[in-house]
């Protein structure tokens, strides 16, 4: 995603007096409405719960746990009843690749401000080596190709608005250098992070923070192969607690009190080719509501079904099922689509190592 760099306010201004401003107004006519007519407890937020969870029911497979944990964060966002001196919400997203952590923030994002786009992300991997952390906080003065003042946050989309929370998703957060994740330690302590010159400052009160971890993803996957041969499985018993392995690699990656500031830390599954089913049928759906504007329907084999989502390595998630949908289905569709414009009905099949789509007579 191409990141915009903005530059905040001028210095001396805080980052959101507008914000500040509206919520003394918004408590005034608060507490006027009380003294009217007894408690009226009306949220500053414009976006339902339930309809961001809508979305994420819809979307996201196989991660329970994680989208009850969002459900508890945005009902308390709503309420409005956090700690003033802090971001709204604070959770770090642990799992292996391509389970669904990233699209979880992108699909929150776009329930509560129409993009998937709404958020401004920081890929810690770039600001790996120490120098770079001065990226992150706008440079010091003198230092080589930067301008004091700019920093890589896009400052609307981690404030938000009055009415609207603003994203920061801060990904592959294990790869931080200790500096960045130092700085990262005052923006969770204190919702504000101020830049070296001191005459500036973002404030993240108004944001809801996600970072994205691997960490411990690959001890975890380890762990799961030995259940796999060991005798707690032969012996017909779950696997033992994962807790012990995620703790003791989240520790050798970041200090106690950096860990202490999360408000949760969720450790999203690895996907099962059940759930890549699910998500295939999800994928599909999508696929045949674009198509019915075309009046025309789509729908697959059962060995193609079971090739998509058997025949990949479940260590990359749902990436390489998606992207056979999208670069080998779509095309051989898409050529049946313009091959066949008095069609309506298509099946898709395998034929030897092709995926072939032919019109489907019932
Ligand atoms: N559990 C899931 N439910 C729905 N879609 C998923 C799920 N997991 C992965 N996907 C899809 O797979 C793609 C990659 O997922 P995502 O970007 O969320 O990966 P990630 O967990 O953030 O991995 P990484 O650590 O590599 O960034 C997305 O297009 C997403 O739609």
């Amino acid at each position: 995603m191409a990141r915009k760099k903005l530059q905040g306010p001028e210095p001396g201004e805080t980052a959101m007096p507008f914000i500040n401003e509206r919520l003394e107004a918004n408590r005034e006519t608060l507490a006027r409405n009380r003294a009217d007519s007894g408690p009226v407890r009306v949220s500053r937020f414009r976006f339902e719960p339930d309809a961001v969870m809508a979305s994420l029911r819809a979307n996201i497979v196989g991660q329970q746990h994680a989208l009850e944990a969002m459900e508890s964060m945005l009902v308390r966002v709503k309420a409005d009843i956090g700690e003033e001196n802090r971001p709204l919400a604070v959770h770090l997203f642990l799992g292996p690749t391509g389970v669904g952590k990233t699209e979880t923030v992108r699909l929150i994002a776009e329930a509560i401000h129409g993009s998937r786009d709404a958020l401004c992300r920081i890929d810690m991997n770039t600001l790996a080596q120490e120098h770079y952390a001065a990226a992150l906080t706008g440079a010091p003065p003198g230092y080589v190709g930067s301008k004091e003042g700019h920093s890589l946050f896009d400052l609307e989309k981690v404030q938000g608005s009055f009415s609207k929370p603003g994203i920061v998703l801060f990904d592959e957060l294990e790869k931080a250098s200790k500096e960045v994740t130092r700085t990262l330690l005052n923006v969770l302590d204190t919702g504000r992070l101020v830049f070296p010159s001191g005459n500036r400052e973002i404030d993240f009160r108004n944001t809801l923070i996600f970072m994205t971890s691997n960490a411990g993803a690959l001890e975890a996957e380890a762990h799961h192969h030995r259940y796999q041969r060991g005798w707690r499985r032969w012996l017909g018993l779950e696997p033992g607690p994962q807790e012990n392995i995620r703790d003791k690699a989240l520790r050798r990656h970041f200090d106690p009190e950096f860990l202490n500031r999360i408000d949760q830390i969720l450790t999203f599954n690895p996907l099962t080719d059940q759930w890549l089913y699910a998500l295939l049928e999800i994928e599909l759906a999508g696929l045949n509501k674009r198509l019915a504007r075309k009046q025309a329907s789509l729908d697959l084999s059962v060995e193609l079904r079971s090739v998509l989502c058997r025949d990949y390595d479940s260590r990359y998630g749902a990436r390489e099922m998606l992207r056979a949908f999208r670069q080998k289905l779509e095309p051989a569709l898409a050529r049946a689509l313009l091959a066949h414009p008095e069609h309506s009905s298509f099946l898709a099949e395998l034929k030897g190592q092709e995926i072939v789509v032919r019109q489907y007579v019932e």
